[in-house]
């Protein structure tokens, strides 16, 4: 569904040139969760707005659904870190989800029937009149991710989405990821800092270094489908698969890509 090869972007030019992503392929099948994991500052952003067209790598080719991305494609969705930023503030949660839809041209009763499903979907029924300053930074980021939902993208593309919120609320917004994926089918890729996180939500893992950033490795996590915030945590496989990609965000393998030593220490 969305290939990336050999992505490099550098930010500047001369002297004060960046060389943020240095060498990034993977590629994401349909109905998969792919999270994307990596330490501070090592281009997740950058990755990801890249995918979403919204700008342009210097380096590498970068197709969805076959045709090379060179602007924002159809069928794609996109929920940010920041909710206060990405909601209408003078628009009640309904029609906040409401309103990317208008340009699809459905009819009314279609779209009050996605409108509705998703607030259902993400526990938001009774909250339609609300308006975001009403709601807790957590519910905020549920009307984001109805907001995506309704729209029925073919890949859901989410930028560290749980970053601001506290842990309890972060978990249980993890589980509505995964309640969702499995509800609607949907392709997901998510970005991510969190180690745990990132293996708890996924079926494969991207790992990548420290900038110059380069993919370290590809990880599959064959845990269960029905996951559980307490007991898949405890099972020895998820404490085996967290330790193995944070060893692997330390120690990446210089086998495949030369980096600095200074860099691998
Ligand atoms: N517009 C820009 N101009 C120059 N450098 C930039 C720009 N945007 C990002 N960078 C640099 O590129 C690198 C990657 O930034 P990016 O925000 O993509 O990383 P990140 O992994 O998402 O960071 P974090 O985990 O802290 O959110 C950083 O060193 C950053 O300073």
């Amino acid at each position: 569904m969305l290939n990336i090869e050999h992505l490099t972007h550098t930010y500047g030019t001369g002297a004060k040139a960046h060389l943020a992503l240095k060498d990034i392929t993977f590629a994401v099948e349909p109905g998969e969760l792919v999270s994307i994991v990596g330490p501070s500052g090592c281009g997740k952003t950058t990755l990801l707005r890249t995918m979403a067209g919204l700008m342009r790598p210097t380096g590498g080719d970068l197709t969805f659904l076959g045709n090379e991305i060179t602007s924002v494609p159809e069928g794609l969705a996109m929920v940010f870190q920041d909710y206060r930023g990405s909601l209408f503030p003078w628009l009640s949660v309904e029609s906040n989800v409401r309103f990317p839809l208008k340009r699809l041209g459905l009819s009314k009763a279609d779209l009050d029937a996605r409108v509705s499903e998703s607030l259902v979907a993400v526990g938001l029924t009774g909250f339609e009149d609300r308006f975001p300053f009403q709601l807790s930074g957590g519910m905020q980021q549920r009307v984001a991710i109805a907001r995506a939902l309704a729209y029925r993208p073919k890949i859901l593309l989410m930028d560290e989405p749980f970053a601001s919120v506290d842990a309890q609320t972060r978990e249980d917004l993890e589980d509505l990821v995964l309640s969702v994926k499995k509800k609607f089918n949907m392709t997901i890729l998510f970005v991510t800092h969190d180690i745990d996180e990132s293996v708890y939500l996924a079926d494969r893992v991207v790992v990548l270094s420290k900038p110059p950033t380069f993919v370290v490795t590809t990880l599959d996590i064959p845990l269960s489908d029905n996951r559980d915030q307490i007991e898949t945590k405890e099972d020895p496989e998820f404490i085996r698969l967290r330790g193995e990609v944070a060893r692997l965000i330390r120690h990446p393998k210089s086998d495949d890509v030369t980096i600095p030593v200074a860099d691998v220490a």
